[in-house]
């Protein structure tokens, strides 16, 4: 396994799926200048995603490949798809750029912080119940998805004290400004939102 250095960090951005992660870790991401570390999925791309922006979209055939070659540092299975992210594409992204972004659910969280320790910094975004439904729907989700999503939502919610930062995702810009100046002033020192 390839072994990180003190600077090198690993953010995993995590919570009930629909809480926001993805949406602030990518505006947080960017004002801090870290990348993403893109998963591998079965699944099929939604109308308005890209391959290899929003996720690696792969056939279950090349994703049992990958599997059997040891890629993955861990693989889950969602709703009939799978998911992994791969080993190589980490130590390089990290080798590359220093620190990196992950978007997982808890047993992605978990998994990362066994293998890399301290160096993974996890980061729970949440919302209440009504909220989260209400954002799965206005982005569109059927309400099988929805129903499945919200049938994990205690689970997910209940990884929130392992966690090394909260967030309660109300409202945006507000949460985005929390999280990044609490990424810069702890881990980062760019000093991009002092304002003095
Ligand atoms: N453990 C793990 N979770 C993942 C990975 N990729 C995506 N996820 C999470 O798996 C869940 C299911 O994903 P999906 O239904 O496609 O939701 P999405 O977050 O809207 O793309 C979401 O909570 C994702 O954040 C991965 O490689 N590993
Ligand atoms: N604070 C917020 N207020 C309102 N809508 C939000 C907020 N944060 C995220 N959203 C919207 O909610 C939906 C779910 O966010 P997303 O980042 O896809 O969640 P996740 O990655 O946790 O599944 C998206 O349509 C996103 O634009």
């Amino acid at each position: 396994m390839y072994e990180l250095n003190e600077k090198e960090l690993i953010f995993v951005f995590t919570g009930p799926n629909g809480a926001g992660r993805r949406t602030v870790a990518q505006m947080s991401g960017s004002t801090l200048g870290i990348k993403q570390v893109i998963s591998y999925t079965t699944r099929p791309p939604r109308s308005s995603e890209v391959d290899g922006q929003d996720y690696h979209f792969i056939s279950a055939e090349q994703f049992s490949d990958a599997e059997a070659n040891k890629a993955f540092i861990e693989v889950i299975e969602f709703s009939g798809n799978r998911y992994g992210i791969k080993e190589q594409d980490v130590a390089d992204m990290i080798q590359k750029f220093g620190a990196v972004y992950l978007v997982l659910n808890r047993h992605g969280a978990e998994q990362l912080k066994s293998t890399y320790g301290n160096r993974v910094v996890r980061i729970f975004i949440y919302a209440d119940r009504e909220t989260v439904q209400q954002r799965e729907e206005a982005r569109g989700d059927s309400p099988e998805l929805i129903e499945r999503y919200m049938s994990h939502y205690e689970e997910e919610m209940a990884y929130k004290d392992a966690c090394e930062h909260v967030f309660e995702n109300i409202d945006l810009a507000h949460t985005v400004f929390d999280l990044t100046k609490t990424l810069d002033d702890t881990y980062l020192r760019r000093n991009l939102l002092d304002l003095d």
